[in-house]
């Protein structure tokens, strides 16, 4: 055996030496980028090209390494080299080990500054203030829906929306003796307590469950009291050394979360984009019929409509619409040009590549 696997390493030895030359040179370039940026005081994260990068990769994999798993080595490697021009600070509803620090790595890699807030207010207050270069919220989940705090603040800061990062959600049950025994209460974030009911109310009907500022906040307790379970991401159990009494019990098994990268970039179209933007019309009959007409005149797709009461005010609900395409793009920009128009409030959020 081991004559039949010594050439086939010796092979692996010479295509790793060629890899890591070539990934020099990629540095290097991008070295050279960074330079010709810091002369135009421009962008060093370039959103739209690096989702071209990564189309690119999927587009011309030869197999057998899957897609999936080609765009996340590519994804390291553009994160490293752009960390050669600047090492950019992303803000994130912390603590660490929450789903927020998972989406900020499948977005921007690892060779980036991860600057976790007690809340998605600090992550807005960080990104706007500049402390740092981009921010990362939960938008909606697939079974819970919207995270209206994160719409009220898209509505009231002036951030804009950068990118997108959907990632699967998968809770697990655990303590620091991956046992149930003398357990009082469960602690999670209200929406993964709600994402889990059906199967708590199944197998722990009757153990209290509290809800916390965030499910690594529950590790983290749990971590301290043997009475505690916590209901979070193995990612976050590894984090604060508990066990798994269940993996996997959330009640939706495709359950997933899609964050918003903000940030005070404007993104360039990358070919497959998407535009967000707030609405809204006087509370006449057919206004929304109305309003929303453009974007059937120029042939433009909305792939999200969501409302939200006004608190305060002349308009009884704010619109959060997406649509497909990019605010540059002609049919887009007709249409936004029209639906201004036609509204009495409007706020582009954003236009950005459309997530992997
Ligand atoms: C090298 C660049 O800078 C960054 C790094 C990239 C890369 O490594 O491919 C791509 C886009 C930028 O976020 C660039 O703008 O081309």
């Amino acid at each position: 055996m081991t004559d039949k696997l010594t050439p086939l390493r010796q092979q692996i030895d010479a295509i790793d030496a060629q890899i890591l030359d070539l990934l020099s040179q990629r540095g290097r370039i991008a070295q050279e980028v960074g330079h010709v940026k810091a002369e135009t005081a421009a962008p060093v994260f370039r959103p739209e090209r690096e989702a071209q990068v990564l189309r690119g990769v999927a587009d011309r994999n030869p197999g057998p390494l899957k897609n999936q798993d080609v765009q996340t080595i590519f994804r390291e490697v553009m994160s490293a080299c752009r960390a050669l021009e600047k090492r950019v600070t992303v803000a994130y509803l912390g603590p660490a080990g929450t789903f927020s620090e998972q989406a900020v790595y499948q977005h921007f890699g690892h060779a980036v500054e991860g600057l976790p807030c007690a809340s998605i207010d600090e992550v807005f207050r960080a990104t706007e203030a500049g402390t740092a270069d981009f921010g990362v919220v939960p938008v909606e989940n697939s079974s819970e829906g919207a995270i209206n705090r994160t719409l009220d603040l898209m509505l009231a800061t002036t951030t804009a929306i950068s990118g997108e990062v959907s990632i699967p959600v998968h809770h697990s049950l655990m303590t620091k003796t991956g046992s149930m025994d003398g357990v009082t209460v469960v602690c999670a974030h209200s929406q993964a307590l709600a994402q889990c009911q059906v199967w708590l109310n199944l197998h722990h009907p009757n153990i209290e469950r509290r809800a916390v500022a965030s499910n690594a906040e529950a590790a983290v307790l749990a971590s301290r009291d043997p009475t505690v379970a916590a209901i979070a991401s193995e990612m976050a159990g590894e984090q604060y050394q508990l066990g798994v009494v269940q993996a996997h019990i959330q009640d939706d098994p495709h359950n997933r979360t899609r964050f918003s990268v903000i940030g005070s970039l404007q993104t360039s179209p990358s070919g497959r984009d998407r535009t967000s933007l707030v609405l809204a019309v006087p509370n006449k009959a057919g206004a929304v019929y109305k309003l929303l007409a453009p974007l059937a005149t120029h042939g433009v797709s909305m792939t999200r409509f969501e409302s939200r009461p006004a608190r305060i005010g002349t308009w009884e609900y704010y619109f959060y619409v997406d649509v497909e395409g990019h605010r540059q793009d002609e049919a887009v920009a007709r249409a936004l040009e029209e639906l201004h128009d036609n509204a009495a409030f409007f706020k582009l959020l954003g236009s950005y590549p459309v997530g992997l």
